[in-house]
């Protein structure tokens, strides 16, 4: 059952398929002790670069999920599949428009036991996944909370994920969301890329994610690990 193995879960780096990535930074990232890859983004996400990244990333024995993003690009032979559904946006396309039209697509196919669901609360305005989603992100403490209490009571999803997508988040906002979730996970992802960013985080979050970072400045990527896994959580 992938929830219980997202459960454990401290650290995660995710891997944009329209992006490049050499051989020596992917060798190092899938060897850097990360608890699993992410292999996802928003824009130019097809078929094809996401089975050639797969491919690559199975030469090693890292966990490697994909979060889907587009029907069209779903791949088979990932260890599992993160669902995005879109909590602050009043597009019902995002929050289940989609996923009932993939259902639909890939019925009996889906392997409903590798698959994790995650609430999306998108506060970037300014990232794609904002843009083209029609986020409403200009939200106070409150907004937050009562999305993290959406996620865990009305929908029961396993993680929360509070999404920066490009720039570093608000911590209080953060800390806030934390500290109303019991049973669902809260991810933390945007704008880590200094010790103390990610040490921030991951006092207040299970989860912080790690994507820009990778194609910026490999070496501190690999840092983060370390960063995030030694630091205690403070809820
Ligand atoms: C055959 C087989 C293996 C089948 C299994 C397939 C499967 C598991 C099907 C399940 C059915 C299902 C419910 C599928 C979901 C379909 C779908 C398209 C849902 C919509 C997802 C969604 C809300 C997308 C919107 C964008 C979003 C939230 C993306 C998340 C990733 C993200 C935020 C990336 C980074 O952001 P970005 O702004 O792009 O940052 P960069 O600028 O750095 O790129
Ligand atoms: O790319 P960054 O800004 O690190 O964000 C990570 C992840 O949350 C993106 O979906
Ligand atoms: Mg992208």
């Amino acid at each position: 059952m992938l929830d219980r193995l997202a459960a454990r879960w401290r650290h995660l780096f995710k891997l944009d398929p329209n992006r490049k990535l050499s051989d020596l930074a992917l060798k190092k990232i899938c060897e850097s002790g990360t608890d699993a890859i992410i292999v996802g983004g928003t824009d130019g996400v097809t078929f094809k670069n996401t089975w050639e990244l797969l491919q690559r990333i199975k030469d090693y024995p890292v966990t490697c999920v994909q979060e889907i993003s587009s029907i069209s690009a779903v791949v088979p032979g990932f260890d599992g599949y993160l669902i995005p559904t879109v909590l602050n946006t009043d597009n019902a396309y995002w929050i289940h428009g989609a996923h009932h039209e993939a259902i639909k697509k890939y019925g009996e196919f889906i392997p409903w036991d590798h698959v994790v669901f995650e609430g999306y609360v998108i506060l970037n305005a300014d990232s794609k996944a904002s843009r083209l989603t029609g986020c409403k992100t200009e939200l106070e403490e409150a907004d937050v909370t009562a999305y993290a209490h959406l996620a865990e009571h009305l929908y029961r999803f396993p993680v929360l994920y509070v999404e920066y997508s490009g720039r570093f988040g608000d911590v209080e906002l953060v800390k806030a969301a934390g500290k109303v979730l019991k049973q669902t996970r809260l991810f933390y992802g945007g704008g880590i890329s200094s010790e103390e960013q990610a040490k921030t985080m991951a006092e207040w979050a299970d989860t912080v994610v790690v994507g820009n970072l990778i194609y910026t400045n490999v070496e501190m990527a690999i840092d983060t690990v370390k960063w995030v896994k030694e630091t205690k959580m403070g809820r």
